[in-house]
């Protein structure tokens, strides 16, 4: 074992279980090998399972999610980046580094295997979560670029243009995705850094994006978060703990799409990057704050009563003929009752990127879920969102994009081994 595999792992010393859980590999829950604590700099996921981790393992502080275009015209090539992609991240998700090496063990003639800049640092409890985007299958002239073309999921397509989409092109779409969370923000980066190191010459960064402060809790185990509008956000998420959900919800299931048998125990995401104009926002009353989203912003309790987890009552009426939950609230435009009972995994994050050209924060909520079929959860709640909901004026989405999200990965496969075999 290299030295800096070591400086790295050392600081697992205090959790034995999470150590042990990596050697096991499938054989412990990833709940075993998170036993260093869900917030903990020593806690690691185990990358290979039945599902890619990142999407029910609790949702961590920091992301950092990037979209790339491949730039070569191989299959084989490819193939080897993403085999060369499992390697790494399997290696930094346990807390070692990207290459075999090290980041200072290698030879002073070559470039180090690792960047360095995680040396010291903890697991920190990093899942790296991959997808593929409909340009992966055919190109923008319908070419079918790596053979894959009657193996793309019929529901994989872009993402339509909604009614207030304001897109930025160079901040949407994208052949393949890697969302990389973990309670340390460098962590991130650097598992992201070193997997667009791996792939240079194969894929092109498209584009990448920060976030911060969880919008969403994806465990019981964990408190509901905030968003920048100051509310809880995240109540009534599907939980870890809803493997019946799960099933219904968030993991395709083969029958889904005959065409597309490979994305079985996988999942669609869909990532929208949402500009919140927090100046307009904060100069509206607490009670139309409260209004536009259906839920009182301390408690998160529903306008209707109750603490933060009671079902909202829609049709408890209030003053001035119409109910306590206005009709163009956020909760109840996007609720399930009003999409035949679809439900969605939120994982999102807050961003801020700075300052916009007026001095506004360039700030919002990049909103990513996990769902089983786009064409039916996630499509027309936007529809309704951008049509009915009270928030939009106070919204503009500005990046969009649609990956599917292989199962886990088995032990001697790659990411996304049954898509190419
Ligand atoms: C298309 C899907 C959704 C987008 C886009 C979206 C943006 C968005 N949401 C908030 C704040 C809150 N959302 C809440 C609940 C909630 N939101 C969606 C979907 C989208 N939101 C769903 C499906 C739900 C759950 C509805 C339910 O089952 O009750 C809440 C309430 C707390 C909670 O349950 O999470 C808040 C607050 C913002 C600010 C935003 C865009 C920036
Ligand atoms: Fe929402």
């Amino acid at each position: 074992m290299s030295v800096g595999r070591i400086s790295r792992r050392g600081l697992l010393g205090g959790s034995g279980a999470a150590v042990a859980g990596v050697a096991g590999g499938f054989a412990l829950s990833r709940e075993v090998e998170a036993a260093g604590g869900i917030d903990g700099t020593t806690t690691t996921y185990a990358f290979r399972g039945a599902h890619q981790a990142g999407i029910t393992t609790p949702a961590q502080d920091r992301l950092h999610f990037v979209a790339l275009d491949v730039t070569t015209e191989s299959r084989e090539e490819l193939v080897a980046l993403l085999e060369e992609w499992t390697a790494a991240a399997e290696r930094m998700t346990r807390g070692a580094g990207a290459g075999p090496v090290g980041p200072v063990e290698g030879s002073y003639l070559l470039p180090p295997d690792d960047t360095g800049e995680a040396i010291g640092l903890g697991a920190s409890g990093l899942t790296l979560t991959f997808g593929f985007g409909p340009g992966l299958f055919r190109d923008g002239e319908g070419r079918d670029r790596f053979g894959l073309a009657d193996r793309q999921p019929e529901a994989l397509r872009d993402l339509p243009h909604f009614p207030a989409d304001v897109l930025d092109p160079r901040r949407s779409y994208g052949d393949l995705c890697v969302q990389a969370c973990a309670q340390d923000p460098q962590v991130a980066v650097h598992a992201v850094r070193n997997l667009i190191r791996i792939g240079f010459g194969r894929v092109s960064v498209r584009w990448s994006q920060l976030g911060f402060g969880r919008t969403s809790s994806t465990s019981t185990s964990q408190d509901t978060p905030r968003n920048l509008f100051g509310f809880k956000d995240g109540t009534a998420n599907v939980k870890a703990e809803e493997p019946a959900a799960l099933d219904e919800h968030v993991w395709v299931a083969p029958e889904d799409d005959p065409d597309a048998s490979w994305l079985a125990g996988g999942t669609y995401l869909a990532a929208r990057r949402i500009n919140m104009t927090m100046e307009v926002w904060d100069r509206q009353p607490l009670g139309d704050q409260e209004a536009f989203i259906g839920r009182a912003k301390g408690s998160g309790a529903p306008l209707s009563g109750g603490e933060e987890h009671t079902a909202p009552d829609f049709d408890m009426p209030g003053s001035n003929d119409t109910t306590v939950i206005a009709p163009d609230a956020h909760v109840r435009v996007v609720h399930p009752d009003a999409h035949g009972g679809a439900r969605m995994l939120r994982r999102g994050y807050n961003f801020v990127d700075g300052t916009d050209d007026l001095g506004g924060l360039d700030a919002g909520l990049f909103f990513i879920a996990f769902v089983r079929d786009p064409r039916t959860q996630f499509i027309p709640v936007q529809n309704a969102m951008a049509r009915n909901d009270a928030l939009m004026e106070y919204l503009r989405f500005t990046g969009s994009a649609l990956f599917a999200v292989p199962a886990g990965v088995a032990e001697g496969e790659h990411v996304g081994h049954a898509l190419f075999s």
